[in-house]
């Protein structure tokens, strides 16, 4: 607070000259560090190519945020230090190899925060048109790594994400990513204007309730993502779409209400996909698809592997076999990496009870973040 003195207003002046002078002293101190480390980490790139590692590693990455949150004294908070060390994590990678990103587009859709989310901006993202060329891009090495939406806490399973793991089960998943997802009400007239509402059909789906009982005499109409929603508003008269935040600043559109995701937990969970998983961090995840026999009690005796060794499962889908009518794929998560003792004899179990069992990899298990 400025000091009441006839020469109040210099001396705050002067008190804030020398605050700046120590945050520049600070500034000078954390770029050589930054630049110190980087230089490191070129040097385990160097490693990492002689050695033919890959440049991105999931497991510890994680080890090198959770040392620094459990570090962290304040006052700066958590959500900070985690964008900080997303940005000079991307540059560490970007200094060994930039890495190449695809992602569903458009750019700004929820599979491109997503990917930016878990690889920062020093990389180079390839946008696609469909899942199946995500996977496509991976599965030839046009990419080093997909991000692909895997299920959403309201609507639930990713038909064309589990399709593609069927068709391409050397496509592994090394990390996940949970978005929490907003949806937002953007328009350019009033909410009375509104004729026509623009979204996603999953966006629509997830306002579903928040949009009859506020725009009833709105039509809804589903186009291919949230971002070209946002583009149409700037186009047609009396339409608003159903998007996030950042597709509302991208293409200059008024948010006319804010959250308007029916459930208050609205999550998408992504899979970050490669050719191979990650190493294991202590707190994993293991996923995989498999095929039983079709006769009584073969599902039953496949689950009774998980109690029999008291492994905790996350996540269960059964998803119809296109090559076959009447039979199912089951995709199953548990906690737990497939080097740890337990899984593993989980896992021999489960091949000794099914017809085909397809590993899709451990991974680090992520906290929630915000969109
Ligand atoms: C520096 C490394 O390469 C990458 C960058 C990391 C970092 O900046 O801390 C961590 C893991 C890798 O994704 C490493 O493998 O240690």
């Amino acid at each position: 607070m400025a000091r009441k003195t006839d020469d109040g207003a210099d001396k705050t002046s002067a008190d804030l000259k020398g605050l700046r002078v120590q945050i520049d002293k600070f500034d000078l101190q954390i770029l050589d560090l930054l630049n110190k480390r980087s230089a490191v980490a070129a040097r385990i790139g160097k490693v990492k190519a002689d050695q033919g590692g890959e440049v991105f590693s999931a497991a510890r990455e994680e080890e090198v945020m959770n040392n620094i949150l459990a570090a962290n004294k304040g006052p700066l908070e958590e959500v900070t230090l985690r964008a900080i060390f997303r940005e000079l994590i991307s540059g560490s990678r970007a200094i060994q190899k930039v890495q190449k990103i695809a992602f569903l587009g458009p750019e700004y859709s929820y599979s491109h925060l997503a990917a930016l989310e878990r690889f920062g901006e020093a990389m180079t993202y390839l946008r696609t048109g469909t899942i199946a060329a995500v996977f496509e891009e991976v599965q030839r090495k046009h990419a080093d790594y997909g991000v692909v939406p895997l299920e959403n806490s309201t609507d639930g399973r990713i038909t064309d994400t589990l399709d593609m793991f069927i068709r391409m089960p050397q496509v592994k998943i090394c990390a996940e990513v949970r978005l929490r997802v907003r949806h937002h009400l953007l328009a350019n007239c009033e909410q009375t204007e509104i004729r026509r509402v623009y979204s996603k059909a999953q966006a629509l789906s997830q306002c579903r309730n928040w949009l009859s009982k506020n725009l009833p005499h709105a039509s809804l109409h589903e186009v291919s993502s949230t971002a070209h929603a946002a583009s149409l508003v700037q186009s047609e008269p009396h339409v608003a779409a159903v998007a996030g935040r950042q597709a509302a600043v991208r293409y200059g559109i008024r948010i006319l209400y804010n959250n308007i995701e029916d459930s208050p937990f609205n999550e998408t969970r992504f899979a970050v996909i490669g050719l191979s998983d990650s190493a294991k961090t202590g707190a994993d995840k293991t996923a995989l698809m498999f095929q039983t026999t079709n006769s009584p009690g073969s599902l039953a005796d496949a689950l009774q592997v998980f109690k029999q060794n008291k492994i905790n499962l996350t996540w269960v889908e059964s998803f119809p076999y296109r090559e076959a009518k009447g039979e199912y794929v089951f995709f199953l998560e548990m906690e737990g990496h497939r080097d740890d003792p337990k899984v593993k004899k989980a896992l021999a179990g489960l091949e000794a009870v099914c017809d085909e069992v397809s590993p899709l990899g451990s991974f680090p298990a992520a906290k929630a973040s915000e969109e």
